[in-house]
């Protein structure tokens, strides 16, 4: 309980052997590296660490020069923040104590102060205990990387362990030191349960105010390696982006041990926590004992003044009763003096005297209350004593223990600075590493930089000339356009030019052709002997063929061979398509142009129906060529522009019908266009614009079925009456501008039978007398036509008034001759076939151009008859030409052509009353 007994921390012995300890670690560690870390920067030296049972034991004064024993130069404060100032408070800490509280309650506190510091300085020791084996973890995962890396890196102890195995023939000295170090890491280990024990157990009995602010700044500085913590994670997070780094099993084994420390240091910081709470609970029970005693102490104080105070009475008392005679005398020479107050006064002192020994009686009682509290109190006082010199003792050993723990805590936050000092070293130096690398990549991508800056700045350059040279490319390119334009519409004209020379080339070679062949072609196609036919008549044919030459017929009559040549001739077994070849050139040059007639002659029942129309699933020549015009028509498209319309006419009884019309009652009329341009029109005739084969099917139909309305038995009534397809091609040439009409007549003759073999009568000698007369006008007209005679009775008939522009100039006709191979009809056969010689024989010539004006000027619409022989046989018998080509020659003797433009200009007098319908 002396002041003269505090602990220091000025302990010389302790200090200097833990000094001596360290210092041989660290020649040990030295002696493993030579160029260990260290020589960067200075580490803790723990010889200024004191043992404080041996300072406790030695009584050392806690002097100022212990304060800087825990810093150890300027870098070392710097470097471990622990501040100084902590241990440089303690001396007043000391000195207000030593004010206030008695020297037992001193001497507790020092004590616990003495054994906080040294577990701060037992956390110190264990942290350069921990950097130490750190180091040597370094250096045996060096020395595993040069062993031909058989075992894998392994930082920890049991690492170091098996590294040091391997390597015990190299190095013993190195050996010993490492079984060293691992028993005094054991030892250290030990060292920690034991404190981490000892803490628990001060836990429940010590408490300091100084704790307090220990724990504040070992919870500053738990804070401040956190944050360092998370730093080096956050660089170790970078250096794992680095995959191929050989120390990332290194760093990730550390980042393990460092997170065991952290969670130890947490625990730790926890039982800090909880020994802070636990001092100042015990400080609180100090004051209150500190209170006890003083008042104690001055309830002594106080009794002893009593004490004194009595003594003073009793030595009093004990005057008054050892001078009573003194008294009576006073009394008796009050008595005597005045006898009257003599016993007043005595009775006076008498009372004063009772009061006074009741006052003494009193004060014994009171004195024997307060000896008897003296008693207690000074038993108390022992009682405190003792206890306080037991919570001494225990705050002593605690403050030691928790000196220690604080130590361990300095020593392993130092451990990881120390480790994250290292990583940071490392982690540096794979960065100047990689730095050096960056260099190097750096120096070797300049020369590419260089050419890639000279060709951006080529690309530059030539972007920024790219407008100049876009807007020449495309001028250049505007100037080549326009001159090829100039130059294509130049060749285009020339070529124009070519195609007008070529297609008039074209027409006069047709021309020229056609006119060569001659104006009008006879074909003859004789039908085949029907199934009936051969089963009831006489089936034997009369007609033979030339097998070399397709335009002879020979027919045997009463043993005598006639030879008839023509253009062409269809045996019987002819397809209605072999046919439709050879006329299909006729039919092409109504677009052209050109127009053409197409007659179907022959007797009853020859076959005229069945070449032109032709039956459902095997059409004939009208069909055919309109399908064909069709094709053409669409092949010349889009430069030609072409309309095609159609009429259906029918001649019966010298009567016109419009098989299109609503009305078949209606006759038509021939007449001179009333516009002055002398040619002929039919007013009311119906004109069917047809747009696709299908309107020409439906076309038909209704023509058939009109025709089929109008007569009771069809067979008979087409017999006795010419059908005629009229189909007027129109073209506009969208090119050149110029414009073309072209007319194809179909005609389906009535039959050609001779009125006499017939034998009618009535109506029907009417219907045959008709017939012959149209039949004779065609053959007046055209041998009018071969004659070249300066009249050609168009007009005669209403066919040939109808046909009269079809038949003249350059027009193109085809008589197709049907006849029979029975020689039931021999008769009419051998007559069917002279007309069509007699018709081969004649050229259309310009000549009837002149008669055609000159019949046009006529008034008169209606057909003349004067050359017509209404009993006389249809045809007239001409004589046979020697050959075609006689014939042919004489064509060409005497044939002059039309120009074109007149027939151009003859073209489409047959107008109509401009009625047009789109079927
Ligand atoms: N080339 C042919 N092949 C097969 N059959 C044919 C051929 N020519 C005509 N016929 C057949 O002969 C018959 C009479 O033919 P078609 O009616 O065409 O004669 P037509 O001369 O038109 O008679 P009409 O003057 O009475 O009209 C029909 O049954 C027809 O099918």
């Amino acid at each position: 309980g002396k002041p003269s007994r505090s602990p220091a921390l000025g302990g010389g012995g302790a200090r200097s052997k833990r000094r001596r300890r360290v210092q041989q670690v660290q020649r040990s560690s030295a002696l493993l590296s030579p160029a260990v870390m260290y020589s960067t920067r200075k580490t803790w030296d723990l010889s200024h660490s004191p043992c404080l049972q041996e300072l406790w034991k030695k009584d050392a004064s806690l002097d100022a020069s212990s304060v800087d024993l825990l810093s150890d130069g300027e870098d070392d404060a710097s470097f471990l923040s622990l501040p100084t100032a902590t241990y440089s408070q303690r001396p007043s800490l000391t000195a207000e104590l030593s004010e206030s509280n008695t020297p037992n309650q001193q001497l507790l506190i020092q004590t616990l102060q003495d054994k906080i510091f040294e577990f701060q300085a037992h956390l110190h020791s264990q942290e350069v205990s921990r950097r130490l084996l750190l180091q040597l973890q370094q250096q045996c995962s060096g020395v595993e990387k040069t062993s031909a890396g058989a075992e894998a890196l392994q930082p920890s102890p049991s690492g170091v362990r098996s590294l040091l195995s391997g390597d015990q023939t190299s190095d013993p000295l190195r050996e010993q030191l490492v079984t060293r170090l691992h028993t005094k890491v054991e030892e250290l280990e030990k060292k920690v349960s034991n404190q981490t024990q000892e803490v628990e157990r001060l836990r429940s009995q010590l408490g300091a105010t100084d704790l307090e602010k220990q724990l504040e700044l070992l919870l500053v500085e738990n804070q401040r390696l956190k944050k360092e913590l998370k730093s080096c994670k956050s660089t170790d997070a970078a250096a794992e982006s680095c995959s191929h780094c050989s120390h990332s099993q290194e760093v990730e084994t550390l980042r393990r041990e460092m997170f065991h420390w952290e969670r130890q240091a947490r625990q730790r910081e926890q039982q800090l926590a909880e020994l802070e709470k636990e001092v100042v609970e015990k400080s609180s029970s100090l004051e209150s004992l500190h209170r006890q005693l003083h008042g104690t102490t001055q309830q002594l104080e106080e009794t002893r003044k009593r004490q004194a105070e009595l003594k003073l009475t009793e030595g009093e008392l004990s005057r008054h009763l050892v001078t009573p005679p003194r008294a009576k005398c006073v009394t008796h020479m009050v008595e005597e003096e005045e006898p009257a107050d003599a016993g007043r006064a005595v009775a006076e002192l008498q009372k004063k005297n009772e009061d006074l020994l009741e006052q003494l009686h009193t004060q014994k009682q009171l004195q024997k209350d307060l000896q008897t509290q003296l008693h207690e109190s000074q038993r108390i006082c022992a009682q405190l004593r003792t206890q306080i010199l037991v919570y001494e003792g225990e705050m002593a050993r605690a403050q030691g223990q928790l000196e220690a723990e604080m130590q361990n805590l300095e020593e392993e936050k130092n451990r990881v600075i120390e480790e994250a000092f290292i990583r940071a070293e490392s982690e540096m130096k794979a960065v100047h590493e990689n730095l050096a690398g960056v260099r190097l990549n750096l120096l070797s991508l300049q020369p590419a930089l260089r050419t890639l800056t000279l060709d951006y700045n080529l690309l530059k350059r030539q972007v920024q000339d790219f407008p100049f040279m876009l807007d020449q490319a495309i001028t250049q390119a505007k100037q080549e356009i326009c001159q090829v334009i100039s130059e294509v519409s130049t060749t285009n004209q020339e070529l124009l030019r070519k195609y007008k020379r070529e297609m008039n080339l074209r027409k006069k070679c047709h021309n020229e052709l056609v006119r060569l062949r001659g104006n009008i072609r006879v074909f003859c196609r004789v039908r085949p002997i029907s199934q009936e036919e051969q089963d009831s008549v006489d089936a034997r044919t009369m007609l033979s063929f030339d097998s070399d030459d397709d335009a002879v017929l020979y027919l045997s009559n009463k043993g005598r061979v006639m030879k008839f040549e023509l253009d062409k001739v269809f045996p019987p077994p002819a397809s209605q398509e072999e046919v439709f070849q050879e006329v299909q050139s006729l039919v092409t040059s109504c677009i052209d142009g050109f127009n053409v007639c197409i007659f179907a002659y022959g007797q009853t029942g020859s076959g005229k129906t069945y070449t032109m129309e032709g039956i459902e699933d095997n059409p004939g020549i009208n069909q055919r060529a309109l399908r064909l015009l069709f094709s053409e028509v669409l092949e010349k498209a889009p430069d030609w522009d072409y309309t095609i319309t159609v009429s259906m006419v029918e001649i019966y009884n010298e009567s016109l019908r419009n098989l299109l019309g609503d009305s078949l009652s209606d006759r038509l009329d021939i007449k001179m266009n009333p516009d002055g341009s002398g040619q002929l029109y039919v007013p009311g005739l119906t004109e069917f614009t047809v747009l696709s084969p299908e309107d020409i099917n439906r076309v038909f139909e209704l023509g058939h079925m009109n025709r089929a309305t109008a007569c009771t038995n069809l067979n008979e009534h087409s017999s006795r009456s010419h059908a005629l397809l009229i189909i007027t091609v129109s073209g506009y040439n969208t090119v050149t501008g110029s414009r073309t009409q072209g007319k194809l007549n179909l005609v389906d003759l009535a039959g050609s039978e001779r009125i006499a073999k017939s034998g009618a009568e009535g109506n029907r000698l009417r219907e045959a007398q008709c017939i012959n007369k149209s039949l004779s006008a065609l053959g007046d007209v055209i041998n009018a036509l071969r004659g070249k005679h300066s009249h050609v009775p168009f007009r005669n008939s209403r066919l040939t008034y109808l046909l009269q522009d079809s038949l003249s100039g350059d027009s193109k006709t085809l008589m197709m001759v049907q006849v029979s191979p029975l020689p039931a009809n021999m008769s009419e056969s051998i007559s069917s076939l002279k007309f069509a010689q007699r018709v081969r024989s004649v050229e259309l010539s310009s000549s009837s151009s002149s008669a055609r004006r000159h019949e046009n000027s006529s008034t008169s619409s209606s057909p003349t008859h004067d050359s017509v022989e209404f009993d006389s046989p249809p045809v007239t018998p001409v004589p046979l030409p020697i050959s075609r080509a006689s014939s042919a020659g004489s064509t060409l003797s005497s044939t002059s052509r039309t120009p074109s433009t007149s027939r151009r200009r003859s073209q489409s007098q047959l107008s109509t009353g401009r009625l047009k319908m789109t079927a």
